[in-house]
């Protein structure tokens, strides 16, 4: 049975909808994005298959999402690299980046050479925000991601993938299929192209939300901050 989805819109609106009359702010539904990330990333490549992660943030809170993934990853005892070649000057992403620097975490300039010596990837260049064509310096990342034999788990999208009809049909992009997705708060309609092992995260929609929306909220075990919901767009069974 297919998952239910949220539109790139629908999942704007909800986020607007959480900082508003949710009263939550920014940081603390970026702090659980991340946190949700950087669990997944310790399920499916535990430090002692290597310890190495690069993680590419994009210049949105798709990138922040990754930056917090980062430093909980430090904390685990991973070794990560950020490449995070458009900074925002918003405070927010400043205080992150100086929390990674703090913690002595290795900002990368080019990410293919980086590319060399990681054991895993993250993709946290674009989420529910991406349109259009791949604009510099983005272009080369996303080739590299395309054509890498190293694991990838993307953020919320595949970055460069249409948020409602998943890859490019051809060019850059489109042989991009990523062995990890970590959707957060629900999947969005591009799940259908994608092959790997899916998870959700972002565990702090409440069961009103969720109505209101149509979506589900996963069957969250314990203290985990994600869900495993199966391969591609197919519920687990
Ligand atoms: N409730 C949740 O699920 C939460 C999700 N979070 C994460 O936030 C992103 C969406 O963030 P947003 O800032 O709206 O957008 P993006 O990061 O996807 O990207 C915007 C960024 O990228 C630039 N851009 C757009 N298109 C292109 C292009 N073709 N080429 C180059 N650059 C492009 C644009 O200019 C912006 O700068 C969501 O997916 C989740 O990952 C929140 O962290 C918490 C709550
Ligand atoms: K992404």
């Amino acid at each position: 049975m297919a998952l239910k989805t949220l539109s790139g819109k629908a999942a704007a609106a909800l986020d607007k909808e959480l900082m508003s009359t949710g009263a939550f702010s920014i940081d603390q539904l970026m702090e659980l994005a991340g946190l949700s990330v950087s669990q997944v990333v310790y399920h499916v490549h535990p430090p002692n298959k290597g310890n190495r992660i690069l993680i590419a943030c994009g210049p949105g809170n798709n990138g922040g999402d990754g930056l917090v993934a980062a430093r909980h990853l430090r904390h685990y005892g991973y070794k990560p690299s950020v490449y995070y070649p458009k900074r925002s000057k918003n405070d927010l992403y400043q205080r992150l980046a100086k929390q990674l620097e703090d913690l002595e975490v290795n900002f990368v300039d080019d990410f293919a050479s980086a590319m060399k010596s990681a054991d895993h990837i993250v993709d946290a260049v674009f989420g529910f925000s991406f349109s259009g064509e791949v604009r510099e310096p983005f272009p080369s990342v996303i080739k590299a991601l395309e054509e890498t034999k190293i694991p990838v788990t993307s953020v919320d999208a595949p970055s460069s993938w249409d948020i409602e009809n998943g890859p490019p049909q051809s060019g850059l992009g489109s042989k991009f299929n990523p062995a990890y997705l970590v959707s957060l708060t629900a999947p969005k309609p591009l799940v259908r192209h994608f092959k790997g092992r899916h998870f959700v995260g972002g565990r702090f929609v409440s069961p009103a939300i969720a109505k209101n929306y149509d979506f589900e909220v996963p069957n969250y075990q314990g203290v985990d901050q994600f869900a495993e919901v199966g391969v591609g767009g197919t519920r687990k069974l």
